[in-house]
């Protein structure tokens, strides 16, 4: 794999592994946020709430307490059918009617079961008197009800069919100086108006409720959900809170939640606060006791609706944005500061393998790579130098070994293959041109004879002598050679049959008189040939070698020059 395709392949993984982990950050943080969030808001919520709950209920509720304490009502209790008393006390009601915020209220005496009522049109002057209780009729059970219970106070939302309107009542016993009950009081709030106050608030996302002590509904915006009278209903018939929750966890912990601040009723200002289920949307429920009343107060803030998680996604997508940017960059990078130098250092080192130092311009990043190629391209030049100069020194090495090799040692001449090439150079050339040229062979006399007389040294020196005197007498353009031992031959070109003759001569007679000169006279045979066009090498040579077999034969120190059937033998000419 190529390293391009693993760093892209490591950016990938790389990729993937920022985006999930910062999405699985961004989905705790987020719900950590909006649960530490929530939970605040829905105590500050659920202390607001209780706090208007409160307030529009203390007013009416320390009003009607004033009421059932009021000497005047409490004595007619005790003697209901006393006129005088009568008069004074539903005198001293309908003072309290017009102080009560509904400008209505109720009396009902235990003692004759009589119930009163006057409403803020005082439509019941002087009629106040509406009808008996009865115990065994259901919508009168609310009063007994609460006399058996004996609890001095009640909130009670019901409907007053009787009167025809539903309402949210407080109910105060009277009690006289025994503290036996006598009676209970009362006003009533126009529940509609109170739910439109208090609980239906144009908050989109939060849910205000609140349940008694049961934890039985009893203000809610869903007016079906509403446990009307529901001091008179039995356990279990009641609309209580679990109701509005759909997994069983959430109804118990509701109800686990109302159980406990009831028990730290004591300890004012507690809330309680935990996740829900309501139509399918995941809710925080915020629940408060309000010991003033004996209600809870419920809260419930849909957090997708109140912040939305939608809010932080752009969070997210600047964040993949600038991590897809960050990458793009990060490939860019490496391409350029270290993938395509690479790569143009692994093509020049391939180059360079198969011996071409012409290197391409190389991308030279400033790093370690950028350094690596700069050092490459200076080797290269380096190797490039010497390996020219290498080149150089072999060549002239194998010029000087091919002249060596056709040169002899110890004359200093063309020896036998120096001669050989050249013979065949001059066959080709006489070919070519359709001219002559003449071969001269010659061999010293008795030589033998000299070498073991004077010893092979003198014998060599005798050698280089006749090399000399062969070179001097030859013209600049001929060809002299050692052909082998004490044999010589001279390739004569251009020649003709007279030159032969003059220049064998002229050999045989020089090295006659100048080896005399030297105190060891030395003599030579000399055999000649004219070379026709034509002539194979093999054929010059043996008529050249029969030419000196003939002039050996004819008693050594002459010439004898042969030519074809054709020519006549030159005569010997004297220089
Ligand atoms: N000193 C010396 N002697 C050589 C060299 N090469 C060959 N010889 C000797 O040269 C002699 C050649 O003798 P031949 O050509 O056969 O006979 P020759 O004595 O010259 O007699 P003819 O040729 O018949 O006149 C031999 O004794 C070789 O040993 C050499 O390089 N140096």
């Amino acid at each position: 794999m190529s390293l391009k395709t693993r760093i892209l392949g490591l950016a990938a993984t790389l990729l993937v592994l920022a985006a999930t982990a910062s999405w699985l950050a961004y989905q705790q943080l987020s719900e950590d946020i909006i649960q530490r969030w929530g939970q605040q808001v829905a105590e500050i919520q659920v202390r607001y709430d209780s706090a208007r709950l409160l307030q529009s209920l203390e007013r009416e509720i320390g009003l009607a307490r004033q009421m059932a304490d009021s000497s005047a009502l409490v004595k007619w209790a005790e003697q209901p059918d006393n006129k005088a008393l009568e008069q004074d006390a539903l005198r001293q009601a309908e003072s309290f009617r017009t102080n009560f915020r509904d400008n209505s209220y109720f009396l009902a005496l235990r003692k004759n079961n009589h119930y009163y009522y006057n409403n803020a049109r005082n439509e019941f002057a002087g009629k106040q008197f509406r009808y008996v209780l009865d115990p065994n009729k259901p919508d009168d059970a609310w009063f007994f009800q609460l006399i058996s219970q004996g609890r001095d106070f009640h909130l009670n939302v019901n409907p007053d069919t009787e009167l025809g309107v539903t309402k949210l009542w407080i109910d105060v016993l009277m009690r006289n100086e025994q503290g036996d009950i006598v009676g209970m009081v009362g006003t009533g709030l126009n529940l509609d108006d109170f739910l439109k106050d208090i609980v239906d608030i144009n908050q989109d996302g939060i849910t205000t409720l609140f349940v008694d002590h049961n934890g039985a509904i009893q203000l809610y915006r869903d007016r079906n959900y509403i446990d009307f009278a529901t001091i008179v209903k039995p356990e279990g018939q009641k609309n209580t809170v679990d109701l509005l929750f759909d997994e069983p966890e959430d109804k118990q912990q509701i109800l686990g939640m109302l159980a406990m601040l009831k028990k730290r009723s004591d300890q004012a200002g507690q809330v309680e606060s935990g996740f829900v289920t309501v139509d399918g949307r995941e809710h925080l429920a915020g629940v408060a006791y309000l010991p003033a009343i004996g209600w809870f107060e419920i809260t419930l803030l849909d957090l997708n609706t109140l912040v939305p998680r939608s809010y932080l996604l752009p969070l997210v997508a600047v964040f993949l944005v600038a991590l897809l940017v960050t990458l793009l960059l990060f490939h860019y990078i490496i391409q350029s500061r270290i993938l395509k130098p690479i790569m143009g250092l692994e093509s020049a080192v391939k180059r360079v393998r198969e011996g071409n130092f012409s290197l391409p311009r190389l991308d030279k990043p400033d790093n370690e790579i950028g350094r690596l190629a700069d050092h490459f391209e200076k080797m290269t030049l380096s190797m490039k130098d010497s390996t020219r100069e290498l080149e150089n020194k072999v060549a002239q090495r194998t010029d000087e070994l091919s002249r060596l090799a056709r040169i002899d040692p110890l004359t200093g001449l063309k020896n036998r293959r120096g001669l050989d090439e050249l013979l065949d150079e001059e066959i080709q050339r006489s070919r070519r041109q359709d001219n002559r040229f003449g071969l001269i062979w010659l061999d010293i006399d008795h030589f033998k004879a000299i070498n073991d007389q004077l010893g092979h040294q003198a014998g060599d020196e005798i050698l280089c002598r006749v090399a000399l005197w062969l070179k001097a007498g030859v013209r600049p353009y001929d060809a002299p050679g050692r052909w082998g031992g004490d044999e010589f031959v001279v390739i004569l070109s251009p020649c003709d049959a007279h030159t032969l003759s003059q220049i064998a001569n002229r050999i045989r007679h020089s090295v006659e008189e100048e080896s005399r000169k030297t105190g060891t006279p030395v003599t030579v045979s000399v055999g000649g040939y004219l070379c026709q066009p034509g002539d194979t090498s093999d054929g010059i040579l043996r008529e050249a070698d029969r030419a000196l077999y003939e002039a050996k034969e004819q008693g050594r120190n002459r010439v004898c020059i042969v030519s074809r059937n054709d020519e006549t033998p030159v005569p010997e000419t004297e220089l």
